[in-house]
């Protein structure tokens, strides 16, 4: 079973080695978030802060970094791996088949239960104070204190069968209000603009369940289809209903032993600035701040000693946060889907840490490429018409389009392919009419248009391997050699002494 807790996650990260349990007092005010950041970049154990100033009456203890990669470099992905009940040695192909695994399955609904962890503390009403919780702020430059940036975000549609989990930002503005971004085109503002539309005139319930099951967390930041109600996929996921415990003040339910149950409505007419916030591209741009939605917030239920997951966005390059191991690995797997629904001989995607999970490489298989006859026009057009005109692929904008010689996890790989076989201008193909990603840099502090455009394919297969011939010899060690001789190079190896 996945880790069906972030105390059970937090059990597979101590008995792992994987935890470094913090009993000293920690500021909330910026040196937690640092210290987590650092975690990142270091690949240090993941930090639980036991004593954060300022936390009373058990709101809360803070889990930094639980999906950024282990401190064990024989198993980086393991972080990810115990949340989803998967081997420790599990490659990041791994998680991404795990994730698609029930694509194919009936969706299976959750149950409700009577109550759980997460009703052990209820505050109602007058109580309800936001201010007075140990709110981190996560970088200098940052507009306010962003309590929600691991917690699921749940909206249900007006008139539809559907109940959204998504992840989306939120930072404490009043004792009993929270701003946050929603965005275009994700569900969220989806499920905002059919509630406007509806005309009901009524602010929306939502819950955003701080600490739930990590594989709802999962789920939760993978861009599932429009209509999916990511808590039955989930179900599907594990082969076993979550159980949900419905809200004190709506008609939502949460997953019954989330650590911090946030309950309220959205307002449809009143917002307040939102931002600036260091976000996942590593930047935290000064005049980075826009109206956006009110949170109004009217329970609060938690655990006894509740831990607040935390993920402080930043360079990726350096050490990759929440927001590429789950933003990028998971709509990597959904492109992957859509290529393969689409008959493409396409066996892997991946968006590499190094480029901010703004690239995406697109691994083919070269021999039923070859029976395809196509060529580079052809397949990049198609490539690059499906996944930029498609929600999973809203966030990437420039795709590589590699050969299974190349391993899309590795970014030596890929940049050799890129650098060798895409000739600039004749092997890329622009697409200046798609949906954009608004929060990469050249896009909202460029120079061209913000919301279309600044995406491409890239051909990084030379035009004899359209025909399946791969017409050179590759010059590294694994390949230019013959075994034999490998062999003996190997076995002679620690003899000289090299
Ligand atoms: C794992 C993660 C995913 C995030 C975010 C974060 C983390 C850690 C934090 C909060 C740290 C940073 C920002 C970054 C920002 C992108 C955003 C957000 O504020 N607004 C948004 O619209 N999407 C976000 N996502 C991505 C989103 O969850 C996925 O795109 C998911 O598929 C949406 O679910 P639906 O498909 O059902 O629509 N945040
Ligand atoms: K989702
Ligand atoms: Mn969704």
């Amino acid at each position: 079973m996945p880790s069906e807790s972030i105390m059970r996650f937090v059990e597979a990260l101590r008995r792992d080695g994987d935890l470094a349990s913090i009993d000293a007092e920690v500021d909330p005010h910026l040196e937690v978030a640092a210290i987590i950041r650092r975690v990142y970049e270091q690949r240090a154990k993941a930090p639980l802060f036991n004593n954060v100033k300022g936390a009373r009456n058990g709101l809360y203890r803070i889990l930094g970094a639980p999906g950024g990669l282990s401190s064990d470099p024989k198993f980086p992905y393991r972080r990810l791996a115990r949340q989803l009940a998967l081997p420790g040695d599990a490659t990041l192909g791994d998680v991404i088949d795990k994730m698609l695994s029930a694509k194919k399955s009936q969706p299976l609904p959750p149950v409700h239960v009577a109550t759980g962890p997460c009703k052990e503390n209820i505050i109602l009403g007058n109580d309800v104070d936001l201010t007075k919780l140990p709110n981190p702020l996560l970088n200098r430059a940052d507009g306010g204190d962003y309590i929600q940036t691991l917690g699921i975000n749940i909206v249900q549609h007006p008139t539809q069968d559907w109940t959204n989990w998504s992840i989306a930002r939120a930072m404490v503005t009043d004792k009993n209000k929270m701003v946050g971004l929603i965005m275009k085109p994700q569900h969220i503002a989806r499920l905002f603009d059919a509630w406007k539309k509806s005309g009901s005139g009524r602010d929306i319930p939502y819950a955003i369940a701080l600490g739930a099951p990590p594989i709802a967390t999962m789920a939760a930041s993978m861009p599932l289809p429009a209509g999916v109600s990511e808590a039955e996929y989930v179900g599907a996921l594990c082969g076993s209903p979550l159980e949900l415990v419905k809200c004190e003040t709506n008609d939502m339910y949460v997953p019954a032993n989330s650590e911090i149950v946030l309950e309220g409505t959205i307002s449809i007419s009143e917002t307040a600035k939102e931002g600036p916030f260091g976000e996942m591209h590593g930047y935290s741009f000064l005049d980075e701040n826009s109206q956006q939605p009110i949170y109004n917030v009217t329970a609060i239920t938690h655990r006894n000693d509740a831990i607040l997951p935390v993920c402080v966005p930043g360079r990726s390059s350096l050490g990759p946060d929440e927001t590429h191991t789950m933003i990028g690995t998971l709509a990597s797997a959904e492109m992957r889907q859509l290529l393969q629904d689409a008959g493409l001989p396409v066996t892997q995607v991946f968006t590499p840490y190094e480029t901010q999970v703004i690239w995406a490489a697109v691994q083919v298989d070269r021999k039923r490429l070859a029976e395809m006859g196509t060529n580079a026009q052809e397949l990049c057009n198609k490539i690059g018409s499906l996944v930029f005109r498609h929600k999973a692929g809203m966030q990437v904008h420039r795709l590589l389009v590699v050969g299974d010689d190349i391993d899309p996890f590795d970014f030596n790989d890929v940049t050799w392919a890129y650098a060798t076989r895409c000739r600039p201008y004749l092997d890329e193909f622009h697409f200046e009419d798609v949906p954009a990603y608004p929060l990469v840099p050249y896009m909202s502090h460029g120079t061209g248009t913000k919301l279309t455009g600044g995406k491409v394919v890239a051909n990084c297969l030379l035009p004899a391997e359209y025909k399946g011939q791969q017409e050179w010899v590759t010059c590294d060690f694994e390949n230019g050699y013959p075994e034999e001789i490998k062999k003996k190079v190997l076995s002679r190896w620690a003899d000289f002494g090299l």
